[in-house]
């Protein structure tokens, strides 16, 4: 880290003395009006000389904490990716001192890990954590009215300490610092006395968790509450899946998610060339077992990430079950294949790399700024001799446009309800009424997309969805609509075991350990 200013380091006594506190947290009532001030503008400016650093205060919390909040304030990601991409320790410290108010030693990789662990780990168990914490709280007012940093803080020793098996008074000690430094002694002694309740009831095996019991929706929220999501999924997956298939989904929404790489034979790198360099950077892998140009990714995305093997495009981050969705696509060389939703790319760049430089991918996306990343990226992959953009709303463009294809790929806005285990936030901002809003654009963009299909052409439908409703359904009711086409079973494209009844690609976590994902080849008659 490029320390260019004075440090002025400084020790938990003091900073309770410090007047200047930089951050003013609102009272906690709900999410949506939670807010938090950043640090006073003096303190972010350039000329401000000195930086305060306090070493007492463990790196991976503090970095923990303030991404935390960023994230329920819609400011961050909570994926690996987002948060590593960035080249990150730099990052993550710098909101750091403009939110507290003071930085912590530079964050080395094993302070990273953990920044990726609890951050994951804390919004993946909250409904699980708030529920603990609510029940350990001497009154029900205390945790509702909470300040949010202080919630985070306790958030983050309750992960350490239940999920995480962390050396339980460790992480007290650790945390009391921490929201003393950051908050003010008051806090600190809240934080010290809720979080030794949590340890004396854990070593007591006593825990104030839910029964399952009762009828259907007791039933319900208690599993939300043990396996922390969403009451509304809950219910909608055992409807579908049954009780318990519906929890094997959550236990895998909840668990550590493993990334696939994809070797960009667009730049002519093979997956051999790929598995070298991982060797060389200690990073284990396996093939996959689906895919050609794929390898499993479970530890050490970060140094693939600081290798720059991302960047100067010898490899992209892209789940099998996306790639697979390319094999539905069967991309040839000279195809010419237009994908209706295309950024950021992932499909477009794999499909363009399929295409052995003859042909071209028309890639439109209403998102001009996304369109953009795809363009960037196309061009680092070396694939954008064959990529072609289009900025516009799929509905009007099809209106107007004269463009026509045998391949014609929707891959559809959704819910994402597939890939929950790598977007730990997502399941907190999806709603029903959501869903409901997504199936009336999902059946406008399918009309839009099947006038640009040709006579004989292919439309693949596809979403990063397990939800039937969004999947099966959308075409049961595109076909109803459109007796011109007809399925076309997806067997010849993708291993038999991705193949559903009706002859569609669906990847299931449980039984795949993939993220989910969904599609469906639909023929235009001639
Ligand atoms: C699921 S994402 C596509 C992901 C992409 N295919 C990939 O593999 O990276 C859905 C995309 O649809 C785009 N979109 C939504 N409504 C649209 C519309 N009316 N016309 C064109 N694009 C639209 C969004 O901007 C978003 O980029």
């Amino acid at each position: 880290m490029a320390n260019v200013l004075p440090l002025h380091v400084f020790s938990s006594s003091q900073a309770q003395r410090t007047s200047s506190k930089p951050l003013k947290l609102t009272k906690r009532t709900n999410k949506s009006n939670t807010s938090f001030s950043t640090a006073k503008k003096g303190l972010l400016s350039p000329s401000h000389k000195v930086q305060k650093l306090n070493l007492e205060v463990s790196p991976h919390r503090a970095v923990s904490a303030v991404r935390l909040m960023r994230i329920e304030l819609g400011g961050a990601f909570a994926d690996l990716l987002n948060e590593k991409g960035k080249g990150s320790g730099d990052n993550e410290m710098g909101y750091v001192e403009r939110t507290l108010g003071f930085r912590t030693r530079d964050l080395d990789d094993r302070d990273l890990r953990l920044v990726t662990d609890i951050v994951g780990g804390t919004i993946r168990w909250r409904r699980y954590l708030d529920h603990l914490i609510g029940s350990l709280c001497h009154d029900k007012s205390v945790f509702s009215s909470m300040e949010p940093l202080l919630l985070q803080i306790l958030r983050i020793g309750f992960y350490e300490i239940v999920k995480l098996n962390m050396p339980p008074y460790a992480v007290v000690d650790e945390n009391v610092k921490l929201a003393k430094v950051a908050l003010r002694p008051g806090a600190g002694n809240m934080v010290n006395g809720i979080l030794r309740k949590l340890v004396l009831v854990k070593e007591n095996n006593s825990l104030p968790l839910p029964k399952l019991e009762g009828d259907d929706r007791a039933q319900a929220r208690a599993l939300a509450t043990l396996y922390s999501h969403p009451v509304w999924m809950v219910r909608r997956w055992t409807k579908y899946l049954g009780q318990e298939e519906a929890i094997r989904l959550m236990m895998w929404n909840n668990s550590d998610p493993s990334f696939s790489l994809r070797a960009n034979s667009g730049k002519g790198i093979t997956r051999d060339d790929l598995a070298t360099q991982l060797n060389s950077l200690k990073v284990p892998h396996e093939v996959s077992l689906h895919l050609d140009d794929f390898v499993r990714v479970k530890i050490g995305l970060q140094n693939v990430i600081r290798a720059g093997l991302l960047k100067e495009g010898l490899c992209s981050v892209q789940d099998e079950s996306a790639g697979l969705v390319v094999s539905v696509v069967d991309p040839q060389p000279g195809d010419d294949i237009i994908d209706c939703c295309a950024a950021p790319g992932g499909k477009t760049l794999y499909m363009a790399s399929r295409l052995s430089g003859k042909g071209k991918v028309h890639a439109i996306d209403i998102n001009k700024g996304r369109l953009r990343i795809l363009r960037e990226t196309a061009n680092v992959q070396k694939v954008n001799g064959v990529v072609a953009t289009i900025h516009a709303d799929l509905c009007t463009f099809s209106e107007n446009s004269l463009l026509k294809s045998g391949k014609v790929l929707l891959d559809a806005p959704c819910s994402g309800l597939g890939v929950l285990s790598k977007r730990a936030d997502l399941r907190w901002n999806r709603s029903l009424e959501d869903l409901e809003q997504l199936k009336n654009l999902q059946d406008e963009l399918l009309d839009a997309a099947s006038t640009l299909v040709s006579l004989g052409g292919v439309l693949i439908y596809s979403t990063c969805s397990i939800d039937p409703e969004e999947n099966e359904d959308r075409v049961d009711a595109f076909l109803g609509r459109h007796p011109e086409f007809r399925i076309d079973p997806v067997d010849r494209y993708v291993p038999s075991d991705f193949v559903t009844k009706q002859g569609f690609y669906l990847s299931n976590p449980v039984k795949h350990s993939l993220d989910g994902a969904f599609a469906a080849r639909l023929v235009r008659a001639l």
